[in-house]
């Protein structure tokens, strides 16, 4: 069996506002291999880029609360303390491509001179031997070294963001998590990004964390998609199956929402919004959109085994109904 390489228990994350406490991250538990890849999927707002910051510690000044455990191989990270993290996890283990990560380019430094910058920082390579391993990685995403003299500026977007994964990919970690990495990119290069991270999770057997809201660029890189609805893990499941017979009532409605090009029938839309993360319900999240709610989804729905490494928050499972 392959290893597992992460194994995430009971993340929360809150951050404190004038308003009150919002709930971004609610007690979210999933596991990933070496070489897998999971897309983590949900409507704007329901804390996909809250659980990105969560398992990186990348946290902004007004976090109320920050809790669980994350496990990559034997060691509890959550546990270190921030600078050991810092210096030991933070892009040599994990690294990451942030949402809009390719506007972020230092507009003054050479694009070369940035990718290769965690080698340097990190790693303490020299700086002449860091830019010739960038121009491998360079090439590696379909940029030629050419580039590596340029600035962000002389750079297509598309280029730009593979620059922007060269420098994720150039210390060779274990996992990267990217944030909607290709939402701003037409089709045809974000096909081809796609098809540039499912070349390195094969050749390098490197785990992803994808963060995305587009299901169908995800599903071509998916072995496992973790659906998440206002702050909590509705369903974690194996890919295949996910696209195939969603089990949550949530995902069955996410995926008939999904347009297909020679479908008769209209989309559907989900009728209702998510709740606040203000002050979210004391029971399912989701039963004020469920057709199918009953008694029971008063009370909040733990996360139910239904399968290997498949679970479900939804009294419809576990013999509750
Ligand atoms: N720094 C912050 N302070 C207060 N609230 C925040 C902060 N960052 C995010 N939130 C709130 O936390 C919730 C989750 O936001 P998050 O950005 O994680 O969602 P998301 O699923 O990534 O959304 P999107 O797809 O639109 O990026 C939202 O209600 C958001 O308003």
């Amino acid at each position: 069996m392959t290893e597992t390489l992460l194994r995430v228990e009971d993340l929360r994350l809150a951050y404190r506002t004038e308003r009150g406490v919002v709930q971004a991250v609610d007690g979210v538990s999933f596991d990933l291999r070496r070489g897998e890849a999971v897309v983590v999927l949900g409507e704007s707002g329901c804390g996909k880029s809250s659980l990105a910051k969560a398992l990186l510690r990348i946290l902004p000044r007004n976090v109320h609360s920050h809790t669980g455990r994350v496990w990559l191989g034997d060691t509890d990270v959550m546990d270190l303390p921030v600078e050991r993290f810092r210096r030991e996890v933070q892009w040599l283990r994990i690294s990451m491509v942030m949402q809009a990560a390719m506007n972020a380019l230092n507009p003054v430094v050479r694009v070369g001179e940035q990718v290769a910058e965690p080698l340097v920082v990190h790693r303490g390579w020299s700086r002449a031997k860091a830019l010739d391993k960038a121009a491998e990685v360079f090439q590696r995403v379909g940029v030629s070294s050419d580039f590596l003299a340029r600035y962000p500026f002389e750079l297509s977007g598309g280029m730009r963001q593979r620059a922007v994964l060269a420098m994720a990919l150039i210390t060779e970690p274990d996992l990267i998590i990217l944030d909607e990495p290709t939402s701003a990119l037409d089709v045809l290069t974000q096909a081809s990004i796609m098809n540039v991270l499912k070349r390195i999770k094969r050749e390098q057997a490197t785990s992803f964390i994808l963060i995305t809201h587009d299901v169908a660029t995800s599903s071509e890189l998916a072995d496992r998609v973790a659906l998440m609805y206002a702050g909590q893990v509705a369903e974690y499941a194996d890919a295949r199956r996910f696209f195939t017979e969603p089990a949550h009532p949530y995902s069955q409605m996410l995926m008939a929402s999904v347009p297909r090009l020679y479908q008769a029938e209209a989309p559907q839309h989900i009728p209702g919004q998510p709740p606040d993360l203000l002050s979210p319900p004391q029971g399912c999240r989701y039963a004020d959109r469920c057709p199918h709610r009953f008694a029971r989804c008063a009370e909040n729905p733990p996360p139910q085994r239904v399968g290997e490494r498949h679970h479900v928050r939804c009294w419809l499972y576990g013999g509750h109904r």
